[in-house]
């Protein structure tokens, strides 16, 4: 047992599914910063489906934040609920302390929050440098750029080579097309153009997920170096050692909503992953409750 209380079989109770009870790590205490994005109640229904049902979220300054769940937890629509994609059917989003409501993913981007998509929204074809301005690209002075649109590719490619360089990232020319880089390389790309452009968010969904050992430490680096840079990271991932290499905290989504926050440092994977598929419950205190003898028992995390 590596959490910070013993585990107590003899609270198996209700208690341990309360969401309200699953935080141990509080945002919420008198001497905590306020969070950059929080959200409070937030429900989404897809027909019948409720994908997110009564979900908080707090993310705070500095950190990097996993987002961990089961398939269909509802991981991917609380992300879109806070990144615009969707209006939620009730709830509410905070940037910076203030209720907020995106008018879409653009919208959410005018507000600093950048989002790197798994399926790597980066344009094959063109460079680096385009790459990192698509969407955003500078203009040549005067009637050369207003009139004739012409784009001003040395200030994009010098401004592209700095950025590129102060995230350590090694790709070789700025004008290098694209689809001539390795998958680790591509997404090196796409997370220092949100890091680029991000003044308060960087989310990333599964950055790693189709990306060997290396090239995947390479990304988990660029991934420190951007929350280095003060910008705080929501990272979705299925990759438990990766989240508990990166990771400051990790919010633990179940059913559609906040199952649990809590430090790596403090739990063993086992522990993490049977808090998220509900064999196990954490208490106010942090420490763990079986709720599912079996399945716990099934984990190795009934203690000893
Ligand atoms: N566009 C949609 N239409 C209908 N149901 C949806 C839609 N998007 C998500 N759902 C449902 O909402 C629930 C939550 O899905 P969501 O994709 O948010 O979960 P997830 O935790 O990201 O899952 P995964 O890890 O498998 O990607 C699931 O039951 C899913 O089938």
């Amino acid at each position: 047992m590596t959490g910070p209380a013993p585990h107590d079989a003899a609270s198996h109770d209700a208690a341990s599914h309360d969401p309200a009870s699953a935080a141990p790590v509080s945002p919420a205490s008198p001497a905590a910063p306020e969070p950059v994005l929080s959200a409070r109640g937030l429900v989404k229904r897809y027909g019948h489906v409720t994908a997110i049902d009564h979900a908080d979220f707090d993310l705070m300054p500095g950190e990097v934040l996993a987002v961990i769940g089961d398939n269909g937890a509802g991981k991917t629509s609380l992300i879109k609920a806070l990144t615009g994609a969707f209006v939620p059917d009730a709830g509410e989003v905070r940037l910076h302390g203030r209720p907020i409501r995106f008018a879409g993913p653009q919208d959410a981007r005018a507000h600093g929050i950048e989002t790197v998509y798994q399926d790597l929204a980066v344009a094959a074809s063109m460079d680096i440098a385009s790459n990192m301005f698509l969407g955003r690209e500078i203009r040549r002075a005067g009637v050369l750029g207003s009139v004739f649109r012409l784009l001003d590719k040395k200030a994009m490619r010098r401004q592209a080579a700095d950025h590129m360089a102060a995230l350590k990232v090694g790709v070789g020319s700025i004008t290098q097309p694209v689809e001539t880089l390795s998958g680790g390389q591509r997404q090196a790309v796409a997370v220092a153009r949100a890091a680029a452009w991000a003044r308060s968010v960087v989310v990333m969904d599964e950055p790693t997920a189709a990306l060997g050992v290396k090239e995947s430490g390479q990304v988990l680096d660029l991934i420190r170096r951007v929350r280095d840079k003060g910008i705080p990271v929501i990272l979705i991932s299925h990759n438990m050692p990766h989240v508990f290499e990166i990771a400051d905290r990790v919010h633990v989504h179940r059913l559609g909503r906040r199952e649990a926050v809590i430090k790596p440092s403090d739990y063993s994977m086992a522990e993490v992953v049977a808090i998220m598929t509900g064999a196990l419950g954490v208490r106010p205190d942090g420490g763990t409750v079986v709720a599912d003898s079996d399945a716990a028992s099934a984990a190795g995390v009934l203690g000893s």
